[in-house]
């Protein structure tokens, strides 16, 4: 192998040039203040906003305030270790996190450290943590479906690959559960996974990973933990480290589903960090910029145009609630900024309807354009027909006499509400979920005692794999109700020898 002078002496040049530039960079100050994941230092006259610095004993910290005399910094790690009087020096970098394949099945910090005991990542490439969002030319419409496997919101609030989806309850209303049944649900669906846990405990974050593990869903899955003991700015820096390594994999050409759990915790943090550098309070006293922290993070999930490689990440934000408050300040900012909302209810969680999704309040902006077409025309009047319903049972409640129409619409809708139920981690395919809501729509279920329900949709569904595989396929393929009556009579078929499709319905 021949080595050509030129190349040496290129290469030669270019670390040359390299090499001036990090020295017409580098520049110190002198720490004057720390306390609190915060530290403001005196004689970083160049620094620039969001600029990674870095202290004597090797913590990292980033420039946030831009002052007349000195800057204020927050530190990404231990802020004990560094003193008064210390050093600081520029590194003339935006914050970076590694990214890649590498990091999939893994579990990391907000700066990209493993935390799961496994070792190194191996991977060079990284990606700025701040980075702005694509505009309208690099965007398509969004179209295609992204199941979650979870027929509540795959038939009334559908989720297409590219938006973003709100999930928001009050505490202990399902709202985890709900993110994980979407991960779990994504195997084998060419989809990359990230679930960013913002000051979870470390034990939840554990069980959390070993039930994706138990599932299988690990190996497409990254999860970056903040935990509640670590420093506000790492709470606040999760959830841009999560979107960047999602945007490595969507310009990439690839799917993503990003799940950030959750923002009301976030936001926190952040109001911490702006208190202890002294921005002015807003309302709530989160600070004027609340609503940019979150309008710029959410608007990084996107569905790209095909000159980019079509890629897709979609978002699903997680808010809290009190007491099923959504006016407040962080919920409304949020609701405005995402394409729809999954709203938890806990009336309906602790009466037992579970997934407690509130199907009035719940929408999706994107809707119909993300469903298959044999989706949409079995869910059509779903959501209809529910809010029907609840309106007519409690306005029932109060008289004895009904009308048969009245009572047959009563007696569908509390059908509809069973059939809508589903348990923890048992997604569901959009076949099964078809095969079910076309049953309920054609008036099959209405002869099948409520408490028999959830097994007619199991050994219904378990028939038609057996009997009528080719019906399935034919969804499949075609993404069409199948034409004819052979679907049907198939169920029809099924129904008239279920065990308990006698018994006249109460
Ligand atoms: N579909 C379901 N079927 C049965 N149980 C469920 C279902 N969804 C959630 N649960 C149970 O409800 C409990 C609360 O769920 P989860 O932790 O997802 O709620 P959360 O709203 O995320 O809570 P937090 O306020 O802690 O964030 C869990 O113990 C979970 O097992």
């Amino acid at each position: 192998m021949s080595i050509k002078a030129e190349e040496i002496s290129s290469l030669i040049k270019q670390q040359l040039a390299n090499y001036q530039e990090q020295l017409s960079v580098e520049e110190t100050g002198t720490v004057t203040y720390v306390g609190d994941g915060i530290a403001r230092a005196h004689g970083l006259d160049n620094a620039m906003a969001g600029e990674l610095l870095e202290f004597d004993n090797g913590v990292f910290g980033m420039v946030q305030n831009l002052e007349s005399n000195d800057v204020g910094i927050v530190v990404l790690g231990d802020f004990t270790g560094i003193r008064e009087g210390n050093s600081v020096k520029r590194t003339g970098r935006i914050m970076e996190v590694p990214v890649g394949d590498a990091l999939l099945g893994r579990v990391v910090d907000p700066l990209g450290r493993p935390i799961d005991g496994n070792g190194e990542i191996k991977t060079d490439k990284t990606r700025p943590v701040e980075r702005k969002a694509p505009g309208v030319m690099q965007r398509k419409s969004v179209f295609e479906p992204l199941q979650t496997g979870i027929k509540v919101i795959d038939a009334l609030v559908p989720i297409g690959r590219g938006q973003r989806e709100l999930i928001i309850g009050d505490r202990k209303t399902g709202k985890t559960s709900i993110a994980m049944d979407a991960i779990i649900n994504q195997k084998d669906q060419d989809m990359i996974c990230i679930y960013v846990a913002i000051g979870q405990k470390e034990s939840t974050v554990r069980s959390q990973v070993e039930t994706l593990r138990r599932y299988g869903a690990m190996d497409y899955t990254i999860v970056v933990s903040a935990g509640p003991s670590d420093p506000a700015p790492l709470l606040y820096i999760a959830p841009y480290t999560g979107a960047a390594m999602g945007e490595e994999f969507m310009f990439n050409g690839k799917h993503v589903l990003i799940v950030y759990d959750d923002l009301t915790k976030q936001a926190d943090a952040y109001r911490e960090l702006s208190l202890i550098l002294r921005r002015p309070p807003g309302r709530e006293a989160y600070p004027g910029d609340i609503f940019y922290t979150h309008s710029r993070l959410l608007e990084r999930a996107a569905k790209l145009s095909d000159e980019l490689g079509g890629g897709s990440m979609t978002a699903l934000p997680i808010i809290q609630t009190q007491a099923g408050d959504v006016s407040a300040y962080i919920p409304t900012n949020v609701i405005s900024i995402t394409d729809g909302q999954i709203f938890l209810d806990s009336d309906l969680f602790y009466a037992g309807t579970r997934p407690a999704i509130d199907a009035g309040t719940s929408v999706s902006r994107v809707g119909g354009d993300a469903q298959i077409k044999a989706m949409k025309k079995v869910s059509g009047t779903l959501r209809l027909d529910l809010a029907s319903y609840t309106e007519l049972a409690s306005f029932a409640q109060f008289g004895s006499d009904l009308d048969t129409s009245t009572q047959s619409k009563l007696n569908r809708g509390a059908r509809t509400v069973e059939v809508l139920k589903q348990g923890l981690h048992q997604p569901e395919t959009v076949e099964q979920q078809v095969v079910t809501l076309f049953a309920l729509g054609k008036g099959f279920i209405d002869a099948i005692k409520i408490e028999d329900i959830q097994r007619y949709e199991s050994e219904l569904f378990s028939y038609m794999t057996g009997n009528h595989q080719e019906i399935l396929d034919e969804i499949t393929s075609t993404s069409k109700l199948p034409e004819g009556d052979g679907f049907y009579n198939a169920i029809k078929e099924f129904s008239e020898s279920f065990q308990g499709s006698k018994e006249a319905a109460k």
